[in-house]
C-alpha cells in the first residue's frame, strides 16, 4: 500500500536522482517544480528508469508536451527494440491499472469477473463479456496527462509505443508485458481530408474526412484488434504461464482471417481461418494462404462458419479470434481515440461505421466514451451504423423500434467483408447507437458502389464497405439530418485493392440492373497516331486549344 502510495506521488521520482537536462547542467528548482505540478512529466521520467541517467531530460514546453528525443539516448547496438523495453519496462501494475472480463452491460459491483488469463468468451448466463478497466486508476491522471501522454508516442519507434494501438497501451491492455506484444506497426491511419467530395458532392462539406482504417498491414482495421488478441495468446502461451493452447481460430468473410493469420505468422502460433466458400475477395483468399494458415473453405456462408467455429473452439485447445471475444475491441477502440488526437482532441459530430458482425461500432463508442470519462474530451461524437440492404438486420432491427430483432439469411452483396445476417455483437452495437443517439441506415447495391465509384472519382481508392457508409452519408445529407458544417468522420474499413474486382466490373458495366452511373471503361485503341489522336480530341472536346 505504501508503495503503491509511493508511486503516485510525484516527488517519488523526483527523490531518485539528482536530474540533469540535455546538457548536463542541473534543472533549476522553479523548472523543477513546474514538472511536479505537470503530471506528464512524472510518468515520462518514469520510462527512463533503469536506463542512464544522462538520458533523464525531462524538457517540457509551455503546453506541458515533452521532447521525446530529448530523453532518450540511443541503445546500445546489442540490444534490439524489444529488450530495450523490457529493460525499460513501466511496471504498469504499480499504479493499479488493470483490466478484466465482466459481463457485458453489467452493473459496476458485479461479482462475476474473470481474468484476462482466462479463456472465457461468454458471462455465465451466455451472454456477451466486455473488458472493463480499473478506471479509478486510470483517474488518478488528468485527462490533460493522457493526451499530453498519448501525443508524445505518435509515429515513434519506441517499442511498443509506434503502434498506433500500443501508443494507448494503458487504456488498452495495460498489464501486458512488453515482450509479449506482437505488433507490426498497425493503426495511426491517414484522415484524409474529403475535400473534393465534400465540395463538390455533398452540398459543400467543409468538414468531411474519411478515416482509412484500412491502409493497414493487412489491409483492413482488424489489423487494431488482431494485435490485442495475438500479444494476450503470446502471453499465454509463454513461460511463465506456458497454457497449452495449440493455435488460433476464427471464421470469416476474409479481413480478420487474413489479420489473424499474419500476426499469427509473425508470432510463430499456428492459424486456422474458416472462410465460406466463393463468398470473398481472391485477394483476401490468399492472404492467410500466403501467412501459412491452416485454410478452410466451407460450404456455407459466414454465419455457418462462426458457427463451426463456436464448435470447434469449445472442443480444442484452439482460441477464439472473432469479434466475439472482447479482446479484440479493445485495439479497435484505438481507431476512435486516434480520430480525437488527430483533431487535437476536439470531438466530431459524426462518425459512419459500415457494419456487419457489428463489433466495430461499439468498439468505436468504448474508444470515444472511455475518452470522455477520463476527461480527455467532454463529449461523444454521434454514430451511425451503415449496413448493406441485403444484410441488413440491424437496419430492421432499428426500423422496427428496437421492438423486433430477427437474424437473417444474408443475401450477396458486393460490401461481402459485411454480408452477416446473425451478428454476434447485436447487443453491442444497439447499445452504441442508444448511447450516442446513433441512427442505422442501409445502403442498396447501386447506391454502395456508386457511393464508392463518386468517391473514387475524388482520389479515394474505398473499398464496397466504406461505399456502404458513404452512401448512408449521401442519404443523411440529402435528408438534413448530417448538416453541411457538421465535421463528420467516415470509416473506411478495408483496402479498395482488397475489392478491385468488384471493381473491375462496376467499370466494365457488366453488373445486372445497375446503370455504373461512374464507369470509366478504358478505351482500346490502335496503335498508330492517327487512332491516339483521334480518342483524345473526342474525349477533350472544348478543353484543348489544338
Ligand atoms: C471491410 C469490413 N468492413 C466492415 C466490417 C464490419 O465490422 P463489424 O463486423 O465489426 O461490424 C467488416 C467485418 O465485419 C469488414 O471486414
Ligand atoms: N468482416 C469480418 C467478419 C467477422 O468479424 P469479426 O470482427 O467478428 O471477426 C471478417 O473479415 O471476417
Amino acid at each position: 500500500m505504501a508503495a503503491a502510495a509511493a508511486a503516485f506521488c510525484p516527488s517519488f521520482f523526483f527523490s531518485l536522482s539528482s536530474i540533469t537536462d540535455s546538457e548536463g547542467k542541473n534543472d533549476n528548482v522553479i523548472s523543477t517544480l513546474n514538472r511536479f505540478r505537470n503530471p506528464g512529466s512524472l510518468l515520462l521520467l518514469r520510462h527512463c528508469r533503469g536506463a542512464r541517467i544522462s538520458c533523464s531530460s525531462t524538457a517540457s514546453d509551455p503546453t506541458g508536451v515533452h521532447h521525446h528525443q530529448q530523453l532518450k539516448s540511443r541503445r546500445p547496438p546489442e540490444e534490439n527494440i524489444r529488450e530495450e523495453a523490457c529493460r525499460r519496462d513501466e511496471a504498469n501494475a504499480s499504479h493499479g491499472f488493470s483490466a478484466c472480463y465482466v459481463p457485458f452491460d453489467a452493473p459496476a459491483d458485479t461479482a462475476e469477473t474473470y481474468s484476462l488469463d482466462d479463456v472465457v468468451y461468454r458471462s455465465r448466463s451466455g451472454g456477451l463479456l466486455d473488458v472493463r478497466h480499473n478506471l479509478s486508476a486510470l483517474k488518478r491522471f488528468p485527462g490533460s496527462h493522457w493526451r499530453a501522454l498519448f501525443d508524445s508516442r505518435v509515429g515513434r519507434t519506441t517499442w511498443p509505443y509506434g503502434s498506433g494501438v500500443w501508443s494507448k497501451k494503458e487504456f488498452v491492455l495495460p498489464e501486458i508485458d512488453p515482450d509479449h506484444i506482437v505488433s507490426l506497426f498497425e493503426g495511426n491511419s491517414n484522415l484524409f481530408w474529403a475535400e473534393r467530395l465534400g465540395r463538390d458532392h455533398l452540398g459543400g462539406m467543409p468538414d468531411l474526412w474519411v478515416k482509412h482504417c484500412g491502409i493497414s498491414h493487412t489491409g483492413s482495421f482488424k489489423d487494431l484488434g488482431m494485435t490485442v488478441l495475438v500479444s494476450q495468446v503470446n502471453r499465454l502461451r509463454s513461460a511463465p504461464l506456458n497454457r497449452p493452447i495449440a493455435g488460433v481460430g476464427c471464421a470469416s468473410t476474409g479481413d480478420t482471417s487474413a489479420a489473424l493469420s499474419a500476426y499469427c505468422a509473425a508470432a510463430g502460433i499456428p492459424a486456422i481461418v474458416f472462410l465460406p466458400t466463393d463468398r470473398i475477395s481472391l485477394a483476401q483468399l490468399v492472404q492467410p494462404i500466403a501467412n501459412g494458415a491452416t485454410v478452410l473453405s466451407i460450404d456455407t456462408d459466414f454465419d455457418g462458419c462462426m458457427r463451426l467455429i463456436r464448435e470447434v473452439t469449445a472442443e480444442l485447445p484452439i482460441y477464439l479470434a472473432n469479434s466475439l471475444n472482447s479482446l479484440r475491441l479493445e485495439g479497435q477502440k484505438t481507431a476512435a481515440i486516434e480520430i480525437l488526437q488527430q483533431f487535437d482532441w476536439e470531438v466530431p459530430d459524426w462518425v459512419i461505421v459500415p457494419g456487419g458482425n457489428l463489433g466495430n461500432i461499439y468498439a468505436f463508442y468504448k474508444g470515444f466514451e472511455m475518452c470522455r470519462e477520463l476527461e480527455l474530451v467532454d463529449r461523444v461524437p454521434r454514430l451511425v451504423c451503415a449496413q448493406a440492404a441485403n444484410a441488413n438486420p440491424l437496419y430492421l432491427y432499428y426500423k422496427s423500434g428496437w421492438a423486433d430483432f430477427k437474424p437473417m439469411v444474408a443475401a450477396d452483396t458486393f460490401a461481402s467483408a459485411i454480408q452477416i445476417g446473425d451478428p454476434v455483437s447485436i447487443d453491442r452495437a444497439v447499445f452504441a447507437l442508444k448511447a450516442t443517439d446513433g441512427i442505422v441506415e442501409e445502403a442498396t447495391e447501386e447506391e454502395l458502389m456508386d457511393a464508392m465509384s463518386l468517391a473514387d472519382r475524388t482520389g479515394m481508392f474505398a473499398c464496397p464497405h466504406t461505399g456502404v457508409a458513404l452512401a448512408a452519408l449521401f442519404k443523411l445529407r440529402e435528408r438534413g439530418v448530417i448538416k453541411s458544417n457538421d465535421r463528420t468522420i467516415v470509416v473506411s474499413t478495408a483496402h479498395g485493392l482488397k475489392f478491385s474486382q468488384s471493381k473491375v466490373a462496376y467499370h466494365s458495366k457488366e453488373i445486372a440492373n445497375m446503370a455504373c452511373q461512374y464507369a470509366n471503361p478504358p478505351v482500346h485503341v490502335k496503335a498508330n497516331f492517327g487512332a491516339v489522336m483521334d480518342v483524345l480530341k473526342k474525349k477533350l472536346e472544348g478543353k484543348l486549344s489544338l
